[in-house]
């Protein structure tokens, strides 16, 4: 027997996401979530969708990424799913972080842990919860393939032009100081889908794609191949997001810390976990302050307005690097369910040839759709991003190959 399954893990700062699939046919078998880890308020949702598909719930708290991990080996053993299953051909990782070096999906060894660890200072937030997966798993199923893809692997392509920022070259090649970009595997699968869905090859149609989730990120998409990305060193640049600044004068930063005294240390935490729109409004969940609009909170229309100026320049730039748009994309949490952001976002850009027609965008949907008027020069689409299934596809397709090398 061929094993044939592949257990994701998307470790996020404070939760896991993880699917269980067989690729023979992409299935789903399980699928979860562990929220709130550290806090005392965490929470997992398991759904064992090969069996009864009854979802089930653990509110109890959970306190590192080690402790989640153990958890849902737990519930996918429960299932008869469990990490000692030999028809698991792999796990495979979300990592962050890769730096330059790591332009496709790896196989995890020493060296790729340690340069993984030594890339936490540009992704302190993602990289060291990203570790406790791949070690925890290790320890769980030490003889399997661990595969790391990373986030940054799609925007390896980015031109100079775009990747270098204008400071002093030696200071910034010491410090491999340059733009990254994050995201990188649902720009890839999103941008590939957009093409899919207006009918035509990845290679023949430019898209900007915008990935709105906690984290939000936009990328410039020409013929399959990234141009651009709006996050940089660190997944801090670029759009105002949940609770991180986007782009910000450089100069606040010194600001803050000369006249405000504060620390590095608390700048970073103000930029990166009070900002963005809960720091603008006291929420960082859509849905919540589009309910505070509508009973004229002031506050929230405001970090809306912020949230979408920032949004509509980014895709003014991405037009101006494509020269020409086949294609936006609205992708991730945001993206995928609010329609007042995608109408915010192009309104007043008709002469790009963008639109949004209102009542094909208010639909609610889990399919890839165009929201544009027929009429529009540029689709405006809804695709839902699917990292976890691209990550499986893609450590699938490495350990498939790694075995079939062996067998020759
Ligand atoms: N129905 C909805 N309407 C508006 N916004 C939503 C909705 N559902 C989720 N969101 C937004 O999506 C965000 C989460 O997006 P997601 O892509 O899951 O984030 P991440 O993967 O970065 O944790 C939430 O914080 C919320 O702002
Ligand atoms: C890189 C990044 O910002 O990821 P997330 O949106 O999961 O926080
Ligand atoms: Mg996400």
């Amino acid at each position: 027997m061929t094993a044939t399954r592949v257990l994701v893990l998307n470790s996020g700062s404070s939760s896991v996401k993880y699917q269980l699939l067989d690729m023979r046919d992409n299935a789903r078998l399980a699928v979860g979530l562990v929220e709130r880890i550290g806090e005392e308020t965490s929470r997992l949702k398991h759904t064992p969708l090969a069996t009864d598909g009854a979802a089930r719930e653990q509110n109890r708290p959970i306190a590192d990424h080690e402790e989640a991990l153990k958890a849902v080996a737990a519930e996918l053993a429960h299932d008869g799913l469990g990490l000692d299953s030999p028809e698991l051909a792999a796990i495979g990782h979300r990592v962050v972080h890769g730096g330059k070096q790591f332009t496709e999906p790896t196989v995890i060894d020493d060296a790729v842990l340690k340069e993984v660890e030594r890339l936490i200072p540009v992704a302190p937030l993602h990289n060291p919860a990203n570790l406790t997966g791949i070690r925890t798993a290790m320890s769980l199923r030490p003889d399997l393939p661990q595969v790391a893809v990373f986030d940054t692997a799609f925007h390896t392509t980015m031109p100079e032009s775009a990747a270098r920022y204008a400071i002093d070259v030696q200071t910034a090649d010491q410090h491999r100081i340059r733009r990254y970009g994050f995201h990188g595997t649902s720009h890839a699968y999103v941008s590939r889908k957009t093409a899919e869905l207006l009918g035509k090859r990845p290679e023949d149609v430019n898209v900007i794609v915008l990935h709105l989730g906690n984290g939000a990120s936009a990328s410039a998409v020409r013929g399959g191949v990234c141009v651009d990305t709006s996050m940089g060193l660190t997944p801090l640049e670029g759009l105002v997001m949940g609770t991180r600044s986007g782009d910000i004068d450089p100069a606040v930063i010194f600001h803050l810390m000369r006249v405000g005294e504060m620390s590095a240390d608390e700048v970073d935490v103000l930029l990166n976990k009070r900002s963005g729109l809960i720091g603008l409004c006291g929420d960082n969940d859509m849905r919540e302050i589009r309910r505070r609009i509508d009973e004229g909170d002031e506050e929230a229309r405001l970090a809306f307005e912020i949230y979408v100026h920032r949004l509509k320049k980014y895709i003014g730039a991405y037009y101006a690097v494509l020269g020409r748009v086949d294609a936006v994309a609205f992708t991730a949490g945001v993206g995928e369910n609010a329609a007042p952001v995608r109408e915010a976002a192009v309104a007043g850009l008709e002469e790009l040839g963008l639109a949004v027609d209102g009542e094909l965008n208010s639909v609610r949907s889990d399919e890839a759709r165009i929201v544009s008027p027929e009429y529009a020069r540029v689709a405006v689409a809804v695709v839902p991003t699917d990292e976890e299934l691209e990550i499986a596809r893609q450590t699938y397709a490495l350990v498939a190959n790694r075995a079939g090398e062996r067998n020759d």
